[in-house]
């Protein structure tokens, strides 16, 4: 049975597929309240309040997957999660309209000083003269961020009739042409705007990205409005901006801690305030909530998510295509893993024909957590893989070759360890399976899977008779032997597949045997 813990409050409806799947068992409950549980879950659903820490993390030793129920995922140290081997998801888009519509709100309550008007006649008082605001058409609107939110802000800017500007040093020339906004610097935005508008994600270069320098470049007058993260706009130098009367006014639905308890920005008249609730309307919740249920789901079913911000992203079609070389990848690196039993420096990956035409990214990735998994003690998935092979000190590169050498599609494997080179070169046959036919210098031809003995001898008449004998007379059973030498007389290989594997003592008497040079026990 699967666990699922849900740590923040979610929307019953866009759980639905979780709750209705009778393999999945889903606990709705905080944390701190399933703290002798947390080792029993396998995905852990949360919002912005529960804080995905490194400590969390290893707590739950069983996590597979954290699932944020929203875009920013700066409540979850992914970092930690990488190296866990935990894979972190966001549902990047089903609150984009809510939180677009919320920052528009905001800002028409801020201009017209709606709050304000609203607390005054609720107090019983009718001063229309203290509440005079100004239009937003024709007003110059700074947006700083253009991504899912920032572009629908601008479609909804322009409908009011405002000049859009919009600063995103990511942003394609091509994607602001197509939506027709007047793309900028910085300080052209600052100069021009009467109106500024943030929607990046929290980052070192955005944190504090209106502080006390930027802000001067302001104009007198200038309105702020936060609904993408606290600490974008930098509070203290806020304070000094609201003090000195540069800043009109400021629309806040995010702060650098939240809640934000007696903070100082709260007293100002002028700064108009929401309690984190961009995301806050029905249509949201249902939609983030079905996004990351439906993600967890796939997650769970072992196909690839879409919206891992930390793992490349697949769609369904190009997973279909990769599935099978991502198999063959995982076998190969477990085999070579095991051959090659010493440190390694490098791993090259040269992946020929059609294989070479795919998204190699997450094939590569599959081979190096196959390489890894013997020689590490803690989880290591294709999330971590690169990181733990980086933090080992093992290098990896992918090449390309269009031809197959005559095989339709190829992976070939080398292995550079402290004394020796390995190779290997597998392929996928449709409807037959995955094929190593290239092992440590031999061509040979066999299936990497299940019990395999590796035998490295003299080619010489009776070798297969002796192993044969031996594996007999100690009821081993041998599905299958292929055999590949590179000159006759010379050096030769068997590679058999067993119905179980060999003990210690076996291996010892094989390794007895006068012209064997190498016996290795390879399972996948
Ligand atoms: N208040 C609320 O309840 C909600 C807040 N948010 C927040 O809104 C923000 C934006 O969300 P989305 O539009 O969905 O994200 P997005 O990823 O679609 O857009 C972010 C944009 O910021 C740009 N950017 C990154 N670094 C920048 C920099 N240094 N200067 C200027 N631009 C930069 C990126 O190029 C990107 O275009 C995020 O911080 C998110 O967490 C999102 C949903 C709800
Ligand atoms: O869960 C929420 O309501 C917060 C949404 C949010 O801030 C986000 O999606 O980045």
């Amino acid at each position: 049975m699967v666990r699922i813990l849900v740590a923040d409050a979610m929307s019953e409806e866009g759980l639905a597929p979780l709750l209705a799947d009778p393999t999945i068992e889903v606990v709705q409950k905080k944390v701190g309240d399933v703290e002798d549980e947390l080792d029993q879950f396998d995905a852990l659903l949360v919002r912005s309040a529960t804080k995905v820490t490194e400590q969390l993390l290893q707590k739950m030793k069983n996590l597979k997957i954290v699932g944020r129920a929203g875009v920013g995922v700066d409540n979850i140290d992914v970092d930690a999660a990488t190296r866990y081997g935990v894979v972190v998801i966001n549902a990047p888009n089903g609150n984009t309209i809510s939180t677009a519509e919320h920052t528009f709100a905001m800002m028409a309550s801020l201009v017209r000083r709606i709050p304000q008007a609203h607390i005054s006649v609720k107090s019983r008082e009718w001063n229309r003269s203290a509440f005079v605001g100004v239009e937003l058409f024709g007003k110059h609107l700074g947006i700083i961020g253009f991504g899912r939110i920032g572009s629908e802000v601008a479609k909804r800017a322009r409908a009011f009739g405002m000049h859009v500007h919009v600063y995103d040093p990511f942003l394609t020339k091509a994607r602001a042409e197509k939506i027709g906004v007047d793309v900028c610097t910085l300080d052209e935005l600052l100069a021009q705007a009467d109106i500024i508008t943030v929607h990046t994600p929290l980052t070192k270069e955005t944190k504090g990205l209106l502080g006390p320098k930027n802000l001067a470049k302001t104009k007198k007058g200038v309105y702020l409005i936060n609904c993408a993260r606290g600490g974008i706009i930098d509070e203290q130098a806020l304070i000094s901006f609201l003090e000195n009367g540069h800043v009109a006014g400021v629309a806040l639905d995010v702060f650098e801690q939240e809640p934000p308890g007696d903070h100082p920005l709260l007293s100002f008249d002028n700064v108009i305030v929401t309690p984190h609730l961009g995301a806050s309307t029905v249509e949201a919740q249902v939609n983030v909530a079905t996004q990351v249920a439906q993600e967890v789901l796939t997650f769970l079913q072992g196909k690839p998510v879409t919206s891992s911000i930390n793992l490349p992203t697949l769609s369904k079609d190009v997973y279909e295509k990769i599935q099978a070389f991502y198999t063959l990848a995982r076998k190969m690196g477990i085999l070579a893993s095991q051959y090659m039993s010493e440190p390694v420096q490098e791993i090259a990956i040269t992946y020929s024909g059609s294989v070479a035409d795919l998204e190699t990214t997450f094939i590569t990735r599959s081979l190096l957590a196959g390489f890894l998994k013997p020689r590490v003690a803690s989880t290591v998935n294709e999330v971590n893989a690169a990181m733990i092979a980086k933090e080992r000190g093992i290098a990896f590169s992918e090449k390309f070759s269009a031809n197959g050498n005559d095989y339709n599609n190829s992976i070939t494997l080398t292995v550079y360890g402290e004394n020796k080179t390995f190779t290997m070169k597998g392929t996928h046959i449709a409807h037959y399976g995955d094929r190593i036919v290239h092992f440590n210098g031999f061509a040979i031809d066999f299936a990497p899977e299940g019990h395999l003995l590796y035998i490295q001898h003299h080619d010489k008449p009776g070798m297969i008779g002796k192993v044969g004998n031996i594996l007999g007379d100690h009821q081993v059973n041998i599905a299958t032997m292929q055999v590949g030498r590179q000159e006759a007389g010379g050096k030769a290989i068997m590679m058999l597949s067993l119905d179980k594997p060999l003990d210690d003592t076996l291996v010892e008497t094989l390794e007895q045997i006068s012209d064997i040079d190498v016996v290795k026990r390879l399972e996948v």
